[in-house]
């Protein structure tokens, strides 16, 4: 672990920021380790001072539509995402809504981003219902994509204007999600197979609504990613937090590079 870096003045005199973290049925979204994006995310606020308040939000549970800076759903079997795709439209949707609805931010990975969409069809008789907070829907396809993956992003403020970035993960999916005409991509496939293994677009975005195939972790291998999702979930320009010492992070995500031959 590096060592801390300075508490930064504004935090030192007593203004110090928290992010508000909701992460949906984490006990059963949660395959590769997607936890480990949760704890990523813990570390680096707390390397710069900044507080960390994680709600865990499971079957039945009540989502308050203001009290969190940024939603979080991992990647799930299919038998689980159906426990959760019925709790998530019954008992969540309007607050999910809400929530995205003020600028909050939502990362959802794999089954999560799947639920993000407006249904996934299992079969031709079978279908899990989605939040519709993403224009897209999901089919199961014959066979798994599977393996390492690269894409490249743009996003407001991560980098220079017009600055694509790279996002390394692995993904194992059944489902292919096809995007509406105006639902944008979060980027284009670089290695890997992405939304359904033939678009070349990879994941999506909606303003700070983000959802991905990237396992990975995905914000362990991509520590610039990590940084730009807490600045813009606690409304921050990105690129104002403090640096760190990232020797480990660089290395993970070259060694992801790497591994999805980027
Ligand atoms: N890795 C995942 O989250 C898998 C999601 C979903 N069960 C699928 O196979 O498409």
């Amino acid at each position: 672990m590096p060592d801390l870096p300075p508490v930064p003045e504004a935090v030192a005199a007593g203004e110090r920021p928290t992010l508000r973290v909701a992460a949906l049925y984490p006990e059963l979204l949660n395959i590769y380790a997607d936890r480990g994006n949760l704890l990523m995310l813990e570390r680096r606020c707390a390397w710069r001072g900044i507080g960390f308040a994680l709600t865990r939000t499971t079957i039945g549970d009540e989502l308050d539509p203001d009290g969190h800076d940024l939603l979080y759903l991992g990647g799930g079997q299919d038998r689980d995402q159906r426990l959760c795709a019925e709790d998530l439209v019954s008992t969540k949707r309007d607050a999910v809504h809400a929530h995205a609805a003020r600028g909050g931010a939502v990362l959802a990975v794999c089954g999560g981003y799947q639920l993000l969409g407006h249904r996934y069809a299992l079969d031709a008789t079978t279908a899990l219902p989605g939040v519709g907070l993403l224009d897209l829907h999901t089919e199961r396809g014959e066979g798994r994509l599977i393996g390492n993956v690269a894409i490249e992003v743009e996003l407001p403020g991560a980098g220079d204007p017009g600055e694509r970035r790279v996002l390394a993960g692995f993904e194992n999916h059944g489902g292919r999600t096809i995007l509406a005409d105006a639902q944008p991509p979060l980027g284009r496939v670089l290695s890997g197979h992405g939304n359904t293994g033939a678009s070349g677009a990879e994941g999506a975005r909606r303003g700070n609504v983000i959802g991905t195939y990237l396992h990975g972790p995905l914000l362990p291998k991509n520590a610039w990613f990590a940084d730009w999702l807490i600045a813009t979930a606690l409304e921050l320009p990105p690129g104002s937090l403090a640096p760190l010492d990232d020797a480990l992070e660089d290395a993970a995500h070259a060694g992801a590079r790497r591994a999805a031959g980027v």
